[in-house]
């Protein structure tokens, strides 16, 4: 089936769902962004020959599938647009949201009754079809949409499909990880150029390393113990260089640092509903409440 999609937000996740979607075959006749900036929105159009508009119920209405692809804080006012955009009649509308922190269970307060609601956890690397995406099903979304779901996002990348439960954890692994390994091989980078090679010199031996040893981590079938243990002569460079890792914490450092992640993505709903009543905003909570 070649569902017609929206996808609100086309900031850096909602640029690199629509980069992969268009790479792995999906017509851009099927494809409408979202984007509130007009200089965003400009570049998407320009680079990707796609419809983009400011309206997002006119944008819903005309498809199947809705990504919502903004901050949490913004997650609110788009789902006001959403909650009041028709059915083609046809099929249900699937919400799927790409983001971080924001249970099911908000967007389904916030929708018509029984709408079949997706969490998606993907990650930078679906630019270019190497995503790895995590998808829980909220309340009301059957298997078959689930399964709507998770062909788009294999069309891109990796797929699991885990209980909503683990999503602040996968966020902090998957959906964050890109940038711990850039961060690692930008301090490689540097530390090439203190050794004395040049910046390109040491950028190209970093890039071309980790993507090997991605590589071999995923083709080989073997753990990543034994990957570095193949790597680390008796008595040679990497033991040296392994032993001050471990002296400087490495471990603790990326334990600390998911911890951090995880404990920021299970926040995110109590953070934006303090900024909303800072701001004077009424969360989905309080009109349902003032409702009764
Ligand atoms: N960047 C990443 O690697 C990942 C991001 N996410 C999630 O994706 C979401 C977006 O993150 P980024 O793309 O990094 O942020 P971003 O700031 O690059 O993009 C957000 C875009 O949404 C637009 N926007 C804001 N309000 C809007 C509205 N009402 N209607 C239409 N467009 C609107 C902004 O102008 C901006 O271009 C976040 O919720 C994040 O948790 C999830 C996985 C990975
Ligand atoms: O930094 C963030 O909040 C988003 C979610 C996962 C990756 N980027």
């Amino acid at each position: 089936m070649s569902e017609r999609i929206a996808i609100i937000g086309g900031g850096k996740i909602g640029e690199a769902l629509l980069a992969g979607l268009i790479n792995a075959g999906k017509p851009v006749k099927d494809l409408v962004v979202v984007e509130r900036s007009t200089t965003r929105a400009a570049e998407i159009a320009d680079d990707y020959g796609v419809r983009v508009t400011q309206d997002g119920r006119d944008a819903a209405e005309s498809a199947q599938v809705v990504f919502l692809a903004v901050k949490p804080d913004a997650v609110e006012s788009v789902l006001r647009d959403l909650a009041r955009a028709d059915d083609d009649g046809e099929t249900e509308r699937i919400t799927v949201s790409l983001v971080a922190g924001i249970p099911t269970s908000r967007y389904e307060a916030a929708l018509p009754a029984g709408s079949p609601v997706i969490r998606v956890m993907p990650n930078t690397p679906m630019l270019v079809n190497e995503a790895m995406s995590a998808i829980s099903g909220g309340r009301y979304a059957d298997e078959e949409q689930v399964e709507v779901a998770v062909r788009l996002m294999e069309s891109v990348g990796r797929v699991m499909v885990v209980p909503e439960k683990q999503m602040d954890a996968v966020t902090a692994i998957s959906g964050s990880g890109p940038a711990y390994f850039f961060l690692l091989v930008e301090a490689l980078t540097d530390a090439g150029v203190g050794l004395g090679l040049t910046r390109a010199q040491a950028l190209e031996l970093a890039t071309q390393t980790i993507k090997g040893a991605g590589a071999l981590l995923s083709e080989s079938g073997a753990t990543p113990v034994e990957l570095r243990a193949a790597v680390t002569s008796p008595g040679g460079t990497t033991a040296a260089a392994l032993r001050e890792f471990e002296r400087y914490g490495l471990r603790h450092a990326v334990n600390e640092a998911a911890r951090a992640a995880a404990e920021f993505s299970k926040q995110a709903a109590r953070r934006v509903d303090v900024e909303g009543s800072r701001a004077g905003i009424s969360t989905a909570a309080e009109r349902a409440e003032d409702d009764h």
